[in-house]
C-alpha cells in the first residue's frame, strides 16, 4: 500500500496508546473537507447533548453516558451526586463482598455472580467479563455467568455449571425498564432454583434498575440484598459504565476506575473539533464514506484477539440499535443503519473471509490489532517466530489480501487489552455512533422498532392460553390447526395456531398430544392431562 497516504492519514495517540489507520479507505482528496460543515454541526449537537440538552426528543430525555466517567460534566448537582454516590456504593458493596463482610446466609462467602439481563443489560457485562477476566493469569475474585435469554435449556446449562455453588452465588438482575420479560423470566427461574436448593433467594439477589420500575418494586417487597440505580438518561446500549457494567466488573475484580479513566481520556480526545485529532470523527466519516451515508455496506469487525471476541456483538447493538432507524429527525422515511458482524481473526479467516475476498463486495472491515501478545514469554513455534507473530502475520496478510481486491478496511491498533484500553474503545465507538447519527440526521438514542416484536409476542402468548383452554374444554377431541383456528374464530391465524400446537406437543407443560397424519397439515392435536 501507499506509505505516503498512510503517513498523511495515520492517527496515533501515544498517550492513549491507540492508533487509527484510515488510509485503506480510498476516499477522494476533498472528502474530508467537503464533510466539514456537517461535521461541525455534529460537534455542535454533541456539545449540546453533553451540556444536558434533550438529545433524545422522542422520549424527551437527556443523554448522559459521557457524564458517567466525568461527573463534573453532569448538568445539575443532583445528577453529579447520583453518579458519584452510585460509584461509591458499588465500591463499598464490592469491598464488603470481597472481604467477606457481606455474605450469603450462614456466613457463606460469595464466589459466583449470576447476571440476569438482556441487550444493553447484558452485552457490556459479557464483553468486559470475557475481555478482562483473569487478565494477569490469576483467578477472578468472583466468577461471572449469565442468563441473557428466556431459553429454558440455556438457563439449565448455567445452573448446572453453578451446581452446589448456588449457595455462594450473588445474583444481579439488571433491567433499566424493570419490565423486560426475558429478564423477569430469568429472575423467576433463578429464584425457583434457589428455593429448590433450600436457599433464601432474596438474600442473594441484587437489582440494577430504574426508580419505580416493576423490578424495583419486587426487590423492595421481597427485601433483596441491595439495589443500584439505572437512570433514564443512560441508554441500555451505553450503560456499561454505570452500575449495569461496573457492578459485575468490580465484583469480578476488574479495575473499574481504569475503565472509567480510559473512557474519560477518550472522551477528551473525541471532543476535539479538529478532525485530524479526533479518532471518533474520523471513524464516523469513514462509515459515512463507505456506506454513502445510507448503510449501503456492512461493517465487519475483526479483532485479532480472543479476548475481544464479544466486541463485535457489543457493537452490533450499539451501532444497529442506534443507527437502524426508519425516520430521520424531520420525520422523513430514511431507513438508516449499518449492519455489523464479526468474531475474531484469524479464526474467521477459516470461515467467511473467503467471501470477503472474492464474493460480494458489500462491506468494509474494521481490524482491531493488539500489539501486546501475552504476559509471559512466548514459545518459538519456528526458529525466531512465536504464535503472536503468526497472529499478526495473518492480520497483516488478510488485510493486504483484501486491499488487493479493492475490499476496504480501517485498522484500530491498541497496545494491549486492559481495563483502560477497553474503556477507550467503548468511548470511541459511543462517540462515533453519536457523531454519525448527527451526520445522517437521526435520533441515535431511542429504539421504537423493538416494540412491535414485543407487542406481537404478547399476542402470541395470549393465543397460546386460548388454545390450551379450548383443547382442555374439548376434553380430548382432536383438532387440526385449521379446525382449531376456526373454533377460536381466528382462521387468519391458522399458521400461528399450527406453530403453537407444534411447540405445545413437544413439551410436557403443553399437555397436547399430536397424532401425525398425511399430509402433514391434517395432523391432529388433542388435550392430554
Ligand atoms: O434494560 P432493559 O430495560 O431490560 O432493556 C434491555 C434491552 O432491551 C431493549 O430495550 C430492546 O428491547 C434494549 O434497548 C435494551 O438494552
Amino acid at each position: 500500500m501507499n506509505w505516503e497516504r498512510f503517513k498523511s492519514l495515520y492517527y496515533t495517540n501515544p498517550k492513549l496508546g491507540l492508533s487509527l489507520d484510515i488510509s485503506r479507505m480510498p476516499f477522494p482528496d476533498d472528502f474530508l473537507t467537503t464533510m466539514q460543515p456537517k461535521l461541525q454541526q455534529a460537534f455542535a449537537d454533541m456539545a449540546a447533548l453533553e451540556g444536558g440538552a434533550i438529545a433524545n426528543p422522542d422520549e424527551n430525555r437527556m443523554v448522559g453516558h459521557y457524564w458517567l466517567r466525568n461527573a463534573d460534566l453532569a448538568p445539575t448537582p443532583e445528577l453529579k451526586q447520583a453518579i458519584t454516590s452510585t460509584l461509591d456504593a458499588i465500591k463499598d458493596f464490592t469491598a464488603k463482598v470481597h472481604k467477606g463482610e457481606l455474605t450469603a446466609p450462614g456466613g457463606v462467602k460469595f464466589k459466583e455472580v449470576l447476571v440476569i439481563g438482556i441487550g444493553g443489560s447484558a452485552l457490556g457485562p459479557q464483553l468486559v467479563n470475557h475481555a478482562l477476566g483473569r487478565l494477569k493469569g490469576g483467578r477472578d475474585k468472583l466468577r461471572v455467568s449469565f442468563f441473557d435469554n428466556t431459553d429454558p435449556d440455556g438457563m439449565d446449562y448455567v445452573l448446572k455449571e453453578l451446581g452446589s455453588r448456588l449457595k455462594q452465588t450473588l445474583v444481579i438482575v439488571i433491567s433499566k425498564s424493570g419490565g423486560t420479560v426475558e429478564t423477569r423470566n430469568g429472575m423467576l427461574e433463578a429464584a425457583a432454583a434457589f428455593k429448590a436448593a433450600g436457599l433464601d433467594y432474596p438474600k442473594h439477589f441484587v437489582a440494577v434498575t430504574g426508580a419505580g420500575s416493576k423490578l424495583e418494586q419486587v426487590a423492595i417487597s421481597e427485601g433483596w440484598l441491595a439495589r443500584f440505580p439505572m437512570w433514564d438518561w443512560v441508554g441500555g446500549r451505553t450503560s456499561e459504565l454505570c452500575a449495569v457494567g461496573l457492578l459485575p466488573a468490580a465484583l469480578q475484580g476488574i479495575k473499574i476506575d481504569q475503565m472509567l479513566a480510559g473512557a474519560a481520556a477518550m472522551d477528551e480526545v473525541t471532543r476535539k473539533k479538529s478532525l485530524r485529532d479526533n479518532p471518533a470523527a474520523l471513524l464516523a466519516l469513514m462509515w459515512y464514506w463507505a456506506t454513502d451515508g445510507k448503510g449501503t455496506k456492512d461493517m465487519v469487525v475483526l479483532p485479532y484477539k480472543d479476548r475481544l471476541l464479544l466486541f463485535s456483538r457489543y457493537l452490533q447493538q450499539l451501532v444497529m440499535e442506534s443507527l437502524g432507524k426508519e425516520l430521520d429527525l424531520q420525520g422523513n422515511v430514511v431507513n438508516q443503519g449499518i449492519a455489523v458482524y464479526g468474531n475474531k481473526g484469524s479464526t474467521d479467516q477459516h470461515a467467511y473471509v473467503q467471501q470477503l475476498r472474492e464474493g460480494v463486495n458489500n462491506f468494509f472491515v474494521t481490524f482491531i490489532e493488539v500489539l501486546k501478545d501475552r504476559n509471559d514469554a512466548s514459545l518459538e513455534v519456528e526458529p525466531g517466530i512465536t504464535t503472536g507473530d503468526y497472529l499478526q502475520g495473518f492480520f497483516l496478510g488478510t488485510r493486504d489480501a483484501l486491499s488487493e481486491k479493492n475490499r476496504h478496511s480501517i485498522t484500530i491498533t491498541v497496545n494491549e487489552v486492559s481495563p483502560r484500553s477497553l474503556g477507550q474503545l467503548i468511548g470511541l465507538y459511543e462517540r462515533a455512533v453519536g457523531l454519525y447519527a448527527s451526520l445522517v440526521g437521526i435520533n441515535a438514542y431511542h429504539q421504537p422498532g423493538v416494540e412491535a416484536g414485543k407487542k406481537a409476542a404478547t399476542g402470541v402468548i395470549a393465543l397460546r392460553l386460548k388454545i390450551a383452554d379450548a383443547l382442555k374444554a374439548a376434553g380430548g377431541r382432536e383438532f387440526t390447526a385449521e379446525t382449531l383456528a376456526a373454533l377460536l374464530n381466528q382462521p387468519e391465524k391458522t399458521e400461528l395456531v399450527f406453530k403453537l400446537l407444534e411447540h405445545l406437543a413437544a413439551n410436557p407443560a403443553g399437555h397436547v398430544k399430536k397424532t401425525v397424519q398425511k399430509p402433514w397439515h391434517e395432523s391432529t392435536y388433542a388435550w392430554q392431562e
